[in-house]
């Protein structure tokens, strides 16, 4: 569904991403790892719209070439991301986040109360039905990625791209939210990119692993492949894991 070729970006002389090729399937979990600076976000923004890539670049989702598309064009086409520094409204409600995601992040006009059903929907199927009501800005910080998870959901995406969703959280928490997005796979179809450097987060869900360092491309495979991969150890995993 998503097909990545030849991605490159510049930031002066500097190459964070360079030539990268990969594809993420219908229904997969997909983890994006490797050091602090090997491009990870640069790749994400990159895809999403944020950042143009540099000429030569292909980005198709579900066919359609999205390369030149703007973040919220990408979104309505259903793919949706989160952030690594959490973005959702303080001053505004739980339940009014969601609907931001309902009401704008998707490509059909829908009305008010399909909007509100499918915030109520995306609460729910989360397990924030209770805060729905509560400010945003007094929820502790695993609330608060939880809502960026339903307020992603309400926009009824294809695939989910999640940056950094486990950082900060005890490892409960994380437990926790590693099962909603396996239910968001199996239950909803809902296929998902993640970049983190929590490995005991992405190793248990994800179907396959892509390594990025120094901009390239070092690795994919399974979670077991990648562990016992001597290159990505030496690059990474003998500090993290
Ligand atoms: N807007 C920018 N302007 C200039 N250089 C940038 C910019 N954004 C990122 N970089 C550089 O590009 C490289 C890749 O950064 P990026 O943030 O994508 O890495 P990352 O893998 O996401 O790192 P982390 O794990 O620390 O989040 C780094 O050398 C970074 O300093």
């Amino acid at each position: 569904m998503l097909s990545v070729a030849d991605l490159r970006k510049e930031f002066g002389g500097l190459v964070a991403v360079d030539d990268v090729n990969f594809e993420i399937g219908r229904g997969e979990i997909v983890g994006l790892i490797g050091p602090n600076g090997a491009g990870k976000t640069t790749l994400f923004n990159s895809i999403t719209g944020v950042l143009q890539p540099e000429n030569g670049s292909q980005v198709t989702f579900d066919g359609t070439d999205i390369v030149a598309l703007e973040t919220h064009d990408i979104a309505r086409r259903g793919l949706v991301r989160t952030f690594q520094i959490v973005r959702v409204f303080d001053e505004m409600t739980v339940f009014e986040n969601v609907m931001t995601g309902a009401l704008f992040g998707t490509d059909e006009s829908i009305s008010q109360e399909e909007a509100e059903e499918r915030a109520h929907d995306a609460l729910a199927f989360i397990g924030l039905a209770e805060k729905a009501e509560l400010t945003t800005g007094n929820l502790p910080i695993a609330q608060k990625k939880q809502l960026e998870l339903a307020r992603a959901l309400a926009s009824r995406p294809n695939l989910l791209l999640l940056d950094e969703i486990a950082s900060g959280l005890t490892p409960g928490e994380i437990a926790d939210l590693t099962d909603t997005i396996r239910r968001l796979r199996d239950e909803r179809g809902i296929s998902v990119f993640w970049i983190e450097h929590i490995m005991d987060a992405i190793m248990g869900v994800a179907d396959r692993i892509i390594v990025l360092n120094s901009g390239r491309k070092l690795a994919e495979g399974t979670p077991a492949e990648i562990r016992d991969d001597q290159a990505v150890v030496e690059a990474y995993l003998g500090d993290e894991a």
